[in-house]
């Protein structure tokens, strides 16, 4: 079964929020979905749990309308923690509410699951700390048994140790269970363990969609310079990570024969490629924010 984005538009308030979003989700695929601060990630996640309707296009699971067969929705689950109506409750009485909702809901591996990490069943969610909420909903989420589980910052507010259990959670339901998992995050490093490919939505659409190791052309260099200034090709041709004195880090998005040569010219006293991350393709993404953020830095210094 495949979950399927056609041409989403919303505006909010007159402002386009999002423009011809689409993409495909495949089973037992975890998809990561990054973007900057108001990007409208949550957004999109509202209109896929039909909390808010496009103004356009179509969200299908395979060649049916998922906004109008509305038995279908069992196979989407996504908590809008804190402002859910869970918060309400206490873990007994969501999964008696559950259980009719969601005709798979796992009772046993839920009540398992909040005794495995000491969560107390009968105290109402919205007395729960930050970390404690986040654990609920990640365990809430698998145990609805629906094929698609759609997770919002979901190792936000989690101690390392616990942050590791989830993630070693979310890697077995989709190993067990096939569950598709879409996860928005803005903790790239955390999500390139988790992900098999990154969705980037910027100005209101998917950017970009990006896999660490499909992308050949994007590259990342920490190198040193010759004589006082630096080349001009390196801030027209990538985006500067960072820079102390005449050490620079780089990422080109793309990288080509004529960068390559350049490189290796008499400019450069030393030039070294580093591994990419997923960080890094998403600066390079920004890289007009970026230049322009460093040229305020450096006129304020
Ligand atoms: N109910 C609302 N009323 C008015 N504007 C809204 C509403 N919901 C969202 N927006 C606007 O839509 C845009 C996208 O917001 P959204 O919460 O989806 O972004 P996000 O990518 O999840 O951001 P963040 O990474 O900061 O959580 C923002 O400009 C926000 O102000």
């Amino acid at each position: 079964m495949s979950l399927i984005l056609e041409n989403i538009s919303k505006k909010i308030n007159h402002h386009a929020i999002l423009n011809n979003v689409s993409f495909e989700l495949n089973e037992g695929e975890v998809v990561g979905l990054v973007g900057r601060n108001g990007a409208g990630k949550t957004t999109l996640f509202r209109m896929l749990s039909g909390e808010v309707q496009p103004d356009f296009g179509r969200i299908g699971l395979d060649d049916r309308d998922y906004i109008k067969t509305t038995a279908s929705h069992d196979q989407m689950f996504y908590v809008d923690m804190p402002d859910n109506w869970l918060a309400f409750y206490t873990p007994k009485r969501i999964k008696s509410i559950l259980e009719v909702a969601y005709i798979k809901f796992d009772s046993d591996w839920y009540d398992e699951k909040l005794k495995q990490f000491n969560l107390n069943n009968n105290s109402r969610i919205q007395n729960y700390s930050k970390g404690m909420k986040a654990l609920f909903t990640i365990i809430v989420s698998f145990a609805s048994r629906a094929q698609y589980v759609l997770l919002d910052e979901p190792l936000d507010g989690l101690d390392v140790l616990v942050r590791d259990q989830v993630k070693q959670l979310i890697i077995d339901r989709v190993t067990k269970n096939n569950t598709t998992v879409l996860i928005a995050s803005h903790n790239l490093i955390e999500l390139d363990m988790l992900v098999d490919r990154i969705l980037l939505l910027k100005d209101g659409t998917i950017d970009r969609t990006f896999a660490i190791e499909h992308n050949k052309n994007i590259k990342k260099y920490q190198l040193a310079f010759e004589g006082d200034a630096m080349p001009d090709f390196l801030r027209n041709n990538g985006t500067i990570i960072a820079q102390v004195g005449h050490i620079v880090t780089i990422v080109f998005d793309n990288f080509d024969e004529e960068i390559g040569i350049k490189l290796a010219g008499s400019d450069f006293k030393f030039i070294e490629e580093l591994p990419i991350s997923s960080e890094d393709i998403f600066r390079a993404s920004f890289a007009n924010e970026v230049s322009a953020w460093q040229q305020v830095i450096g006129g304020e210094a």
